[in-house]
This record gives structure tokens, C-alpha cells and sequence, in this order.
């Protein structure tokens, strides 16, 4: 019903954008209404990259170059159309997209943002050394219209009005299925993605393939509007600047922003231009870097979300901060107690066999021929004083670091040095020491990401979503952004997250880290539901009191060897592990 209401608003924006391009004479005016489109539909092709997934790319021109001289050289040497060109155009600009992405994506932060810029400049040379440095397209008097040479200027502005409507509907398209969440999952914290399942580098492949292809087509419509192609028209550093800025500036991450920001952006830089250019050439960057800082400064978002948040703020919508009941709010777990965890009968099904796994950072050893077994439904703790091993051992164990020797074995099969997301799929789940939340996510779009990685439909992930979010006493707040959450609301809702895939076994780094005493309980009221709906669970965790109350069995690792494994009540009483790690004053307090 949203959806029918945004595109039925849509279509009225539309018609109103044309009756206005189909009311003004001026050339010049109607220019501008044709770049507001065309620098919208760039914007967001910059949006399908860097705003979903966070990797800011300043080397967007690549593809838009790529698309004009190929547009241009195409009519000139094979008598090709700009109606041919166009669509070929998103497919080259597609095919840089991955040639460019697969090497590039190896980088992250800054070093991708600059190593992008280096793309366009080097395409400038080449192309200024291939002699292509002012290209025409010839006229064709004999078939205007299939060379998209009109006289009236008011066809390219219907023309990239429909390019522009095609490019949100594809982005619109995108942000509703588990591709777009896949990607805004990338962006607020690829690591947690990864370990959610998510192939976050085929994803960002795909990103930049449909990217490259919006850029690729918009620019070889923008030649053909120009009628001139000049390698610092295209490839300059101010093209890439431009989709980058007007897309800052309207909002990063949502198809509105690009179109905000080229609507207001667009037409004050062409107006000052056209009124102050003589007198202050180079006015256009000017606006583009004064835009950029007052974004900065007054809305780091970009207005669409500076407004939505304020909007959703004074009608006391989604963010407005926690305003649950508490009574048998999030985390109640009816027979959720402190009583130790009774002796069960564990079976004899071996789900995780760790052989001899060692894992060196420079000389140091942080996990030496560590083995140790793990059988299914059991709750295995892992102790140890701290850098003792414990998180290292984890990320060898879930795939964020590759083991230097050893075997990691789940159900019989060998995964060690496998990626986050392989390891997912085959049924191993992880919560981090430091949460790691998709912040602007609901609680329930946050647990939906971790069912896609068993779910294959959109209904199945929201069943999934939905049972796991219930078992952990969530479903209050299932639509509550995770920004609003408290620290035990977060601890399970990463639990129900990593429950979503449907896991055999879960590893749960520090899961009560920062609680305080009625909270651990209900965190471990609910690993302990968990436990009892067949999940194997291996925990990291410091506070021993509640360890003795949760685990069937413990492994003390001191300086990344296996000091001793055994059940709760012969560990708490061994020597070395007094020594080691418990002291004498926990010994004296629990004897
Ligand atoms: N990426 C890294 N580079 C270099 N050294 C590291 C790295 N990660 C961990 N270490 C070192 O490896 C050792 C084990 O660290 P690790 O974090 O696994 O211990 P831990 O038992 O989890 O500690 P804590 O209880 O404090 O979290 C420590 O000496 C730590 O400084």
C-alpha cells in the first residue's frame, strides 16, 4: 500500500516536472531542467554504491565517461544510435563496474575512496593521449530523431525524465529486497554482515556492476545533450564530485537524496554560473565544496534524513527512545531463574572438533594446538585470563582469520580457513564482544538479515525473523530501530539475529559484557532457551557466576594453550586454574 502511494506520488511529481519543461521557451532553462535530471540519476547511481553499502567512491566519472565516449566514437565510426548506445552504455559501465570493483573492493575506508579517484584521472590521460580531447557527434539531418537530435529541447528533458524514473524504480526495487538490506547490512558493519551469512563481496560486486550501469547510461545521454565530448567534461575530478555531492547533500542511502540534492544544487550552481561567471569563473565547484561543508556541519546525513528524523521526533515516532512497559516487557522468560544448569545427558554426536589449532600474530602465539571437542546441545564455556586466547580462538573458529595450522571440524566437515558467511551457512552463528547492531535498522529488518542466510524467500526470512525475535522475549520492540534499544535489548537482539540463520551451533563472545545483575539473568535465561531448542552454544564470557549456572563444561585457555577442560565443579576447584585465572579470594568466596 506504501509502495502504490509513493509511486502514485511519483507519477504526480512527474507530470508536474513536465508540465513545467513543456511551459518554459528559455533553451537555456529548459537545459537545466534536463541536468537536474541527469545529475539526479548520476547521484544515484553513486547512491547504489557508496550510499548502501559506505564505500565512498570519488571515481564515479569512470563510468560515466566510458558511457559518453563510447556513445559518441560508436555514432561516428559505426553509425551507431544514441538509442542503441544509451542501453550498451549501462552494460559497459557495468562490466568497468566489476573490473574495477574486484581489485579495489581488497581496500576499505580511505584507501578505497582514493584508490577510486585514481580510475578517472588515469581515463583522462588515456584518452587526451588517444587525441579524443574534443569529440562531436556529427549531425544528421536526414534521421534526427533516431539520432536523438531534436529541435526541441523539451524531448530530452521527457527523455531523461523517463531515464530518471527508470533508475528510481530499480533503486526503489533494490532498497526492498534482501540485496538492499544485504548492502545496508555492508554499510553499518560488514563484519556482522559477514558473520550473518552475507557474501558481502559478491554483494558489493553486483553494487557497483548496477552502479557502473546507471552511471554508464547517464552519461552517454549527457553527451548527447552536450553534443560534445572532452575528456575533463566527463572524467573530471568535478563529475565525480558532483554525484558524490549531490547525493551528500539530499541524503546518502535512500533513493530520495540524489533527487533532493540535484533539484536544489543543480540550479543554483547553473544560475550563479550564468550571473557571476564572467566575473568568478569556476563559480559551479565553489557551490559544490560550500554545499558540502554546510552538509557537514548542519545534517552529516544529508537533508532527508536530517528531516525524517526531526519529522519522526516531534510525532513521536520510531525514534523516540524506548517506551515499552516493562512489566513483561523484552527478556521476561517465564522459569527464567538462577539456579545452575541441571546435569543432562548430553549426546555422544560430536558437532565441533577443533584439532590442533594454532594462530600466530608476528611472534606472538595467541592460540597454540588448542583442542578441544564440542557435542551437540551442550553448553560449553571458554575461560581464561585476559589475552588468553579466548576472541582469537573464536575468530579462527567463525572464519575472521585464517588458522595457521589445525582443523576446524563441524559436522565432519573440515572448515578451517573458510569465509565468515561459509561457515554461516553451514550452521555455525556468532555475537561479537562489541556489539555490532545495524544501528538504522528495526529490530526486526536487524533479525531478518541473519535469516537470509537459510530463508530463500522474503516470507521465510520474516517467519524466521519472527519466531526467533519471539523466543527471546523481542517481540515488544520488534519495531523499534536498534538505536533505541538498551544494552540487554541489544545483547538479544544480536542473539535472536544470529538464531534467525537457523544455526546447529553458536558462538557467543562476552554475551553479558556490561549488564548488570537482573539482566545477566535474562540473558541467560534466554542462551539458556536457546540451549533447550537444540542449539550447541560455545560461550566466551568473564562473569564466572553466571559460567558456573550455564555450562555443562569448561575449557581454560592460558596464554593461547588448553590449561584444562572439564565440568564446572572440578574447574572451579583446580589448582591450576585458581592460579591461572580464578585467584584464591573467587576460591575462599565460593568454596
Ligand atoms: N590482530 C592482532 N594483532 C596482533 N596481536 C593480536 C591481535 N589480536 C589479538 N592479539 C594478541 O593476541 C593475544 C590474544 O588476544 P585475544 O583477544 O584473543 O585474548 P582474549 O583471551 O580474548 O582476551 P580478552 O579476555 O581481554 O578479550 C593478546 O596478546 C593480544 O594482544
Amino acid at each position: 500500500m506504501k509502495a502504490f502511494r509513493t509511486s502514485l506520488i511519483l507519477l504526480l511529481a512527474a507530470a508536474a516536472y513536465l508540465g513545467l519543461a513543456l511551459a518554459v521557451e528559455n533553451s537555456y532553462h529548459q537545459l537545466i531542467l534536463t541536468l537536474v535530471l541527469i545529475w539526479a540519476s548520476f547521484g544515484l547511481s553513486w547512491n547504489m554504491l557508496s550510499g548502501y553499502t559506505g564505500l565512498v567512491s570519488f571515481g564515479h566519472a569512470s563510468f560515466f565517461g566510458l558511457g559518453a565516449y563510447a556513445t559518441v566514437l560508436a555514432q561516428i565510426h559505426f553509425g551507431l544510435s544514441p538509442w542503441v548506445m544509451i542501453p550498451v552504455s549501462g552494460v559497459i559501465g557495468a562490466l568497468a563496474g566489476l573490473l574495477i570493483g574486484l581489485p579495489t573492493f581488497r581496500l576499505r575506508g580511505h584507501y578505497f575512496a582514493l584508490s577510486m579517484l585514481a580510475y578517472p584521472l588515469a581515463l583522462l590521460y588515456i584518452f587526451e593521449w588517444l587525441g579524443l580531447q574534443e569529440v562531436t557527434f556529427p549531425m544528421k539531418r536526414e534521421d534526427p530523431a533516431w539520432f536523438m537530435q531534436f529541435s526541441d529541447p523539451r524531448i530530452y528533458t521527457a527523455i531523461a525524465l523517463a531515464m530518471l524514473l527508470l533508475f528510481i524504480q530499480i533503486t526503489r526495487h533494490v532498497e526492498r529486497t534482501r540485496f538492499g538490506m544485504g548492502l545496508i547490512a555492508i554499510k553499518q558493519n560488514e563484519a556482522a554482515a559477514e558473520a550473518a551469512g552475507i557474501d558481502t563481496l559478491r554483494l558489493k560486486l553486483k553494487a557497483i556492476a548496477l552502479s557502473g550501469a546507471i552511471a554508464g547510461a547517464t552519461g552517454a545521454f549527457y553527451a548527447v545533450v552536450l553534443l560534445v565530448v572532452t575528456p575533463i567534461s566527463v572524467f573530471g575530478m568535478l563529475v565525480s564530485a558532483q554525484a558524490l555531492t549531490v547525493a551528500m547533500f539530499g541524503g546518502v542511502g535512500t533513493v530520495w537524496g540524489p533527487i533532493i540534492g540535484a533539484a536544489i544544487l543543480i540550479p543554483l550552481g547553473e544560475i550563479l554560473h550564468a550571473e557571476l561567471g564572467s566575473r568568478f569563473p569556476g563559480i559551479q565547484g565553489v557551490i559544490l565544496g560550500v554545499a558540502i561543508v554546510v552538509v557537514i556541519l548542519v545534517a552529516p546525513e544529508g537533508i532527508f534524513w536530517k528531516a525524517r528524523d526531526s519529522w519522526r521526533k516531534r510525532s513521536k515516532g520510531l525514534a523516540a527512545g524506548p517506551a515499552i512497559p516493562r512489566t513483561a516487557g523484552p527478556g521476561s522468560f517465564a522459569g527464567a531463574g538462577p539456579a545452575p544448569l541441571a546435569r543432562r545427558e548430553l549426546s555422544d554426536e560430536i558437532i565441533l572438533d577443533v584439532q590442533s589449532l594454532s594462530r600466530s600474530f608476528g611472534g606472538l602465539k595467541a592460540v597454540q594446538d588448542v583442542s578441544f571437542k564440542v557435542r551437540k546441545g551442550m553448553v560449553l564455556g571458554i575461560i581464561g585470563p585476559n589475552g588468553a586466547g579466548k576472541t582469537t580462538l573464536f575468530n579462527v573458529l567463525n572464519g575472521f582469520l585464517r588458522p595457521d595450522a589445525g582443523r576446524v571440524i563441524v559436522n565432519g566437515v573440515d572448515m578451517a580457513g573458510r569465509k565468515p558467511h561459509a561457515l554461516c551457512a553451514a550452521g555455525v552463528g556468532r555475537t561479537f564482544q562489541v556489539m555490532r547492531p545495524f544501528m538504522r535498522l528495526t529490530v526486526a529488518q536487524n533479525v531478518k538479515v541473519g535469516a537470509y542466510v537459510k530463508a530463500r524467500t522474503e516470507p521465510e526470512a520474516e517467519s524466521f525473523a519472527a519466531r526467533a525475535i519471539a523466543q527471546l522475549g523481542l517481540s515488544d520492540c520488534a519495531a523499534r530501530l536498534a538505536s533505541t534499544l538498551t544494552t540487554k535489548e541489544l545483547r538479544l537482539m544480536e542473539l535472536a539475529r544470529a538464531l534467525a540463520g537457523q544455526p546447529r551451533l553458536l558462538l557467543l563472545d562476552e554475551t553479558l559484557a556490561g549488564l548488570g545483575q537482573s539482566e545477566i539473568d535474562d540473558v541467560i535465561a534466554g542462551i539458556r532457551s536457546l540451549s533447550a531448542a537444540g542449539i550447541t552454544i560455545v560461550i566466551i564470557e568473564h562473569t564466572m557466576q553466571a559460567m558456573v549456572r550455564l555450562v555443562d563444561e569448561f575449557v581454560v585457555l592460558d596464554h593461547g594453550e588448553v590449561l584444562v577442560v572439564g565440568q564446572p565443579q572440578a574447574i572451579t576447584r583446580d589448582k591450576r586454574v585458581i592460579e591461572a585465572y580464578l585467584g584464591k579470594k573467587w576460591s575462599a568466596r565460593n568454596a
